[in-house]
């Protein structure tokens, strides 16, 4: 079975051309496809497939081989993919777990269209909201040196979030205007990963909500994204995470 690798700001994925539905779609061996020793290694695996009501569905599995909820980085990364496919010239719509989201690519760069988001809800000082996935953002001071596997690990783990699992983040102001530093621990991979879209759109609106900007660049480990979004009361809507998605090599799975 042919298979392609793409990294998103260095979230990355395994992705499958799943048109003919001959992907067996089973926990373990997305598991061990994912492992960085024993498989391909990524922080997730990717379906394409065919969809009635939009260019191409998207399925997606974290590393630990669990179909989980929407994420930003591998939305980017399905959009490029597409495009490689020749499914779409310029602009494309595709269904993932959260519903419909448009996209389109300028200059090399992928902008995804994400769910409208309702409220931002506190805990403590810091903020929990779902931008398609579930995420804890909280504002921390020099994140260079944050110990972010071992704090998210402990806030994932806690009683409030065991249950169903969070994303943590952990967020710094930049000097300058609208700029942010994120680092994410990720549910379902159980680490820090490079960068997380989900959670780069949820600590930008948070800022976005205190600071009544428009637009915000969030520096990540892999990179630099930009997040683009409305307020309108306590909801925001038209919210686009836009980054670079690039395929990085191909390959055959041998089993
Ligand atoms: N890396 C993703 C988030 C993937 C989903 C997450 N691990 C979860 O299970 O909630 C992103 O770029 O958004």
């Amino acid at each position: 079975m042919k298979f392609y690798k793409y990294q998103g700001t260095g979230n990355d994925f395994v992705m499958i051309d799943n048109r003919n539905q001959t992907f067996p779609k089973e926990q373990k061996y997305i598991e061990r496809l994912c492992n960085r020793r024993f498989g391909i290694g990524a922080d997730g695996l990717i379906l394409l497939e065919e969809d009635h009501t939009a260019d191409f569905r998207m399925l997606y599995y974290n590393s630990d081989g669990n179909e989980s909820t929407m994420c930003g980085n591998g939305g980017r990364c399905i959009v490029a993919f597409a495009h490689f496919l020749n499914i779409f010239e310029h602009k494309t719509t595709f269904n993932a777990i959260d519903g419909l989201h448009e996209a389109e690519i300028n200059n090399g760069l992928i902008k995804l269209k994400m769910i409208d988001v309702q409220e931002i809800k506190t805990d403590g000082e810091a903020f929990v909201l779902n931008t398609g996935s579930p995420h804890f953002v909280k504002y921390v001071q020099n994140l260079e040196g944050y110990n972010v596997f071992q704090n998210g690990y402990n806030i994932r783990n806690s009683k409030t979030y065991q249950k169903e699992g969070i994303n943590v983040n952990f967020v710094e102001e930049l000097e300058g205007n609208a700029r942010l530093f994120v680092r994410t621990y990720e549910r379902g991979v159980e680490d820090e990963t490079f960068s997380c879209g989900t959670g780069a759109t949820a600590a930008a609106l948070t800022y976005i909500q205190q600071h009544k900007v428009a637009a915000i660049e969030v520096k990540v480990l892999g990179g630099n994204l930009k997040v683009y979004a409305e307020q309108y009361g306590s909801s925001f809507q038209n919210i686009w995470l836009e980054g670079p998605a690039q395929q990085v090599f191909c390959g055959e799975i041998n089993e």
